[in-house]
C-alpha cells in the first residue's frame, strides 16, 4: 500500500533553437548527477503552475507567467513508499536567464539527445514525447 502521491511539477523550457534546458542534480540531493527538467514538488494548497513559477525563480532565477505555461504530458512512477505523479509543462516565453543557482550545472540539448543523457527513469518515457512535441 502506497503511503500518498508526491506531485511534481517541472518544465521544458525551449529557446528559439528548439532546444530545452535541462540541469544537473545537485550532489547532496536524491537521484544526484542525474540531468533533469527544472521543477519540484508542489506544497500542499499550492496550484500546480505557482509552484513552477516559485521553483523556476528558485532555481533559475527567471520569471514566467501561467499563462506561458503549457501543459504537455505527465509521468507516473513508483519511487517506493510514494508514487510520483510529474507534470510536464512546455514553456517558451520567459524573463531573466537560467542561471544554475540549486544545481550543478545547466545544459541546452535537442530532445533527441536526451536519450544519451542519464535522466530519472520517470523522465525516459518523456522524452520520444517531447521530440515529437517541439
Ligand atoms: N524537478 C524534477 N524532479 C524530478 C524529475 N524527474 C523525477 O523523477 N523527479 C523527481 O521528483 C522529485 C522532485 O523533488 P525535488 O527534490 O527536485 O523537489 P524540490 O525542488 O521541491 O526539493 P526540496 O524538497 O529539496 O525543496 C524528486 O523525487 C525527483 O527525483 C524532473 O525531471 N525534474
Amino acid at each position: 500500500m502506497l503511503n500518498s502521491t508526491l506531485t511534481v511539477v517541472a518544465v521544458a523550457l525551449v529557446d528559439s533553437q528548439g532546444r530545452v534546458l535541462l540541469q544537473k542534480r545537485s550532489a547532496h540531493r536524491a537521484m544526484a548527477g542525474l540531468w533533469e527538467f527544472p521543477g519540484g514538488k508542489v506544497e500542499a494548497g499550492e496550484r500546480p503552475e505557482v509552484a513552477l513559477i516559485r521553483e523556476l525563480k528558485e532555481e533559475l532565477g527567471i520569471d514566467t507567467d501561467a499563462a506561458c505555461l503549457a501543459p504537455a504530458t505527465f509521468a507516473s512512477a513508483d519511487l517506493g513508499e510514494r508514487h510520483l505523479l510529474l507534470l510536464l509543462y512546455v514553456c517558451r516565453k520567459w524573463r531573466g536567464t537560467p542561471e544554475p543557482l540549486d544545481c550543478d550545472g545547466l545544459q541546452w540539448v535537442r530532445p533527441h539527445q536526451m536519450f544519451a543523457l542519464d535522466m530519472p527513469p520517470a523522465d525516459k518515457p518523456l522524452i520520444g514525447l517531447l521530440d515529437a512535441l517541439i
